[in-house]
């Protein structure tokens, strides 16, 4: 597997590796590798706030500030006023060469943060903590945190937001809300899921020059935005699958109504909907372009299978009598299947082997009953989470949330970068089961039909929330940019 660099995700120890590989191998010293993240962070403050004049750095005890201490340097350089808030003046190495080099410039420190005025700074410069993070903040560190995240000013953050976990992305109390983050080297995994979102805003990546690694292979992917490639001309509705879903108990008939519809929106060539007599009608008035099936017993459900190529099974299905007369349905046939919500509960309650190509999608409550857990320890870790639910159901995984994971039993892991928390709302996970569904039916590996599904599926969020804002997007509102998105850009 070749991933280039702009879609290569590493963990922090993997990371500090190639640091090291840098120095010792390839004989460039550390104070180089931090000039030149100095240079690369100047780079993008300037950019980013060509105004700016006054910088207020926090500085950590390792190298991160040694990184701040060097963007100081060539900020005083530049003519600009620069205060340096020191957190402790036990720095060694490479980031007291640092410190002095700032001084050497003519730095000055602010001495207590606390004390010092908002309206001084145009733009305060993070260098707290990096990949050396530890544990939360506290003390002088905390409450810099907070004085700077209330202080109005926009924050940059060099490497990683102070207080977020680089390996999780979870955010420790407290955290920096980062304006922008410049990260070094290689894109660190926890920038892109759980609480990264909200700390660190425009994310930049700068190699500081060093060539590609050779090994190890990345610990995770960034998904690739792109459609599907035009269909054959002397294509028939055969040709492109015939999705069967599941689901819509009393009550819930909504869910199966928007799974469907967007298997569908996603090119499924026959979608078929096996749901509770009550809800026929109102299908068919909806979206004449379904084929509603009233199942009330298990009899009625066998010649509706055998017509269906994929199973998207779940949405609104419940978990009393019907719902799981459905799912063992589903269980005993051998069609790829998507399998999502109260399937997962069942699926969770009842551990059965899954045929071949399934692909599961649960949030992370879904994922807690799962793994017998609780939703807190999925989101601790979530890539751990991912790769222990594809290991131990032998199935393409997607965790969804903020930054939703695809794994698949071997280890493999792609992170979604897109979304938005407009898409917290409820029957946006139906759409997805939909999507999925329907590019299992045009032939997609579950791996591939994951992952294209779920960057299809935020980015038409995206652009769903673009138009009109995040509050009071509906899970139907993707359906229009879906369709675009999925037919556009076929690389
Ligand atoms: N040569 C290199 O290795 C390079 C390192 N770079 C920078 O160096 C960073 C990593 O540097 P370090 O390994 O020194 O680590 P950090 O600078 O991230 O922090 C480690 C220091 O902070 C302390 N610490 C950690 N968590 C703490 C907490 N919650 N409260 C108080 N103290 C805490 C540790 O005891 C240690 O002294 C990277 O993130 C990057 O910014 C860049 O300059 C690029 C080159
Ligand atoms: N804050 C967020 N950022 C990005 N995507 C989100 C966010 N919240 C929810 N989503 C996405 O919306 C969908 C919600 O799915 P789910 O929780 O199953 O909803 P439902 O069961 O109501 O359909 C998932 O694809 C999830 O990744
Ligand atoms: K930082």
């Amino acid at each position: 597997m070749s991933v280039p660099m702009s879609r290569a995700l590493y963990t922090a120890a993997q990371v500090r590796a190639q640091d090291r590989h840098a120095i010792e191998q390839w004989g460039v010293p550390g104070f180089t590798l931090m000039q030149r993240a100095a240079h690369a962070a100047f780079g993008v403050l300037r950019t980013r706030w060509p105004q700016a004049r006054r910088l207020l750095l926090l500085c950590g005890p390792g190298n991160n500030g040694g990184d701040a201490f060097l963007l100081g340097a060539l900020a005083l350089q530049a003519g600009f006023e620069v205060r340096a808030a020191t957190l402790s003046d036990t720095a060694q190495g490479d980031a007291l060469l640092a410190r002095r080099a700032f001084e050497d410039a003519g730095g000055v420190r602010a001495g207590a943060v606390e004390a010092c005025s908002r309206e001084r700074f145009d733009v305060i410069v993070d260098g707290l903590f990096g990949t050396g993070l530890s544990r939360a903040p506290e003390g002088a560190a905390a409450q810099w945190i907070a004085w700077a995240n209330a202080s109005g000013r926009p924050i940059l953050a060099l490497d990683v937001p102070s207080g977020l976990d680089a390996d999780t992305g979870v955010a420790r109390d407290p955290c920096v809300r980062a304006a922008a983050t410049v990260t070094f080297v290689a894109h660190k995994r926890g920038l892109f899921t759980a609480d990264a979102g909200d700390c660190c805003g425009a994310l930049h990546l700068d190699r500081l020059e060093l060539p590609e690694p050779t090994s190890p292979p990345p610990d995770a992917e960034l998904l690739r935005a792109h459609g599907l490639p035009p269909r054959r001309r002397n294509s028939h509705k055969g040709s492109n699958g015939h999705v069967l879903a599941l689901g819509g108990d009393a009550g819930t008939g909504g869910a199966i109504r928007l799974c469907s519809e967007a298997a569908l929106r996603a090119g499924a060539g026959l979608v078929s909907v096996a749901t509770r007599a009550a809800h026929i009608g109102a299908l068919n008035a909806a979206r004449p372009e379904l084929m509603a099936h009233a199942v009330e017993q298990q009899a009625d459900l066998a010649p509706i299978l055998r017509q269906a190529s994929v199973l998207a099974i779940g949405p609104g299905l419940g978990q009393g009598d019907w719902g799981r007369a459905l799912w063992q349905a589903a269980l005993d046939c051998d069609l790829p299947q998507v399998v999502d919500a109260d399937a997962l509960n069942l699926l969770a309650a009842h551990p059965a082997p899954l045929p071949a190509r399934c692909v599961l999608t649960p949030h992370p409550g879904e994922a807690a009953r799962l793994l017998q857990t609780d939703t807190a320890t999925i989101q601790a870790d979530r890539f751990a989470a991912v790769r222990e639910l594809a290991a131990r159901y032998r199935a393409v995984v997607a965790l969804k949330g903020s930054g939703s994971l695809i794994a698949t039993p071997e280890g493999r892991v792609a992170v979604c970068p897109w979304g938005n928390p407009g898409m917290a709302a409820g029957g946006m996970g139906d759409v997805l089961t939909g999507i999925i569904a329907a590019l299992l039916a045009q032939g997609l590996s579950p791996w591939d039909a994951a992952c294209l599904g779920v960057g299809l599926h935020a980015r038409a969020g995206d652009h769903a929330a673009a138009a009109g804002g995040e509050r009071g997007l509906l899970a139907s509102d993707l359906f229009l940019p879906l369709r675009e998105l999925l037919n556009a850009d076929p690389n």
